[in-house]
């Protein structure tokens, strides 16, 4: 029996019988007995990382690629609360924003088969922590201070990094939150490979762990 996986061209795992599925990605040939990291108990994947690691921006690639709904966390904020996060933060505080957040995740992760971009600070509490672990497969991106400066300088979306010296909040934000980063299910550098290429590989390691 050939089984093929639905979703995407580059990505396929023949039965070859006795329990052992050929899979071929990206030209590459792996070998695995049963399928049942195929069927992922954790249908959302949620990309987690510090402001600017692309985090909004690679959510809706991977996606339209498996075919999964998408949630941005700030964007739900942003809606729940019918305010920008730069307003929250000016006229409601941190705190508020960080209520509204928590709240965000705990309606995304109850959806099946979604990709869920997350803000740069929501691993910073436990309570977040703990359903990130519970009910998504971790993805967290990364790039260097001095790139992700370079991608906000401009930008005056985020409130945390309107200051005198961002280069210098960022690195000790960085340093600060970094432990949290960590923890994941899967890691990848925003800086060595594309938007596009970090899709494929996210997708492949949602697929093959
Ligand atoms: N390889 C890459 N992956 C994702 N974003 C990238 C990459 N290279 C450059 N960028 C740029 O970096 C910025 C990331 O912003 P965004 O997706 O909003 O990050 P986040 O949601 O993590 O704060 C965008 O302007 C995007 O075009
Ligand atoms: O790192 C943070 O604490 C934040 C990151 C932002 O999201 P992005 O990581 O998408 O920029 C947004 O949630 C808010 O400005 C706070
Ligand atoms: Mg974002």
């Amino acid at each position: 029996m050939v089984w093929t996986c639905s979703c995407t061209r580059d990505f396929w795992p023949l039965n070859y019988g006795r329990g052992f599925f050929r899979i071929r990605s990206w030209g590459k040939i792996y070998w695995r007995k049963g399928l049942n990291k195929m069927k992922n108990e954790k249908k959302c994947i949620a990309l987690i990382g510090f402001m600017a690691t692309g985090k909004s921006t690679i959510g809706p690639l991977l996606a339209r690629e498996l075919e999964y709904d998408y949630f941005d966390t700030d964007a739900i904020v942003e809606a729940d609360m019918g305010m920008s996060i730069s307003d929250i933060f000016a006229q409601l505080g941190e705190d508020a924003f960080r209520d509204a957040e928590h709240e965000a995740l705990k309606k995304a992760l109850t959806m099946e088969n979604c990709v869920l971009s997350t803000g740069g600070g929501i691993i910073l509490f436990k309570r977040n922590r703990k359903l990130l672990a519970e009910k998504a497969f971790v993805v967290s991106l990364s790039a260097q201070p001095e790139t992700i400066y370079g991608r906000v300088k401009d930008d005056t979306t985020r409130p945390l990094l309107k200051c005198e010296d961002p280069l210098l909040r960022i690195r000790q934000m960085l340093a600060e939150r970094q432990k949290y980063y960590d923890v994941c299910d899967f890691q990848i550098s925003t800086e060595t490979w594309t938007a596009e290429a970090c899709c494929q590989k996210i997708k492949e390691a949602f697929y093959l762990k």
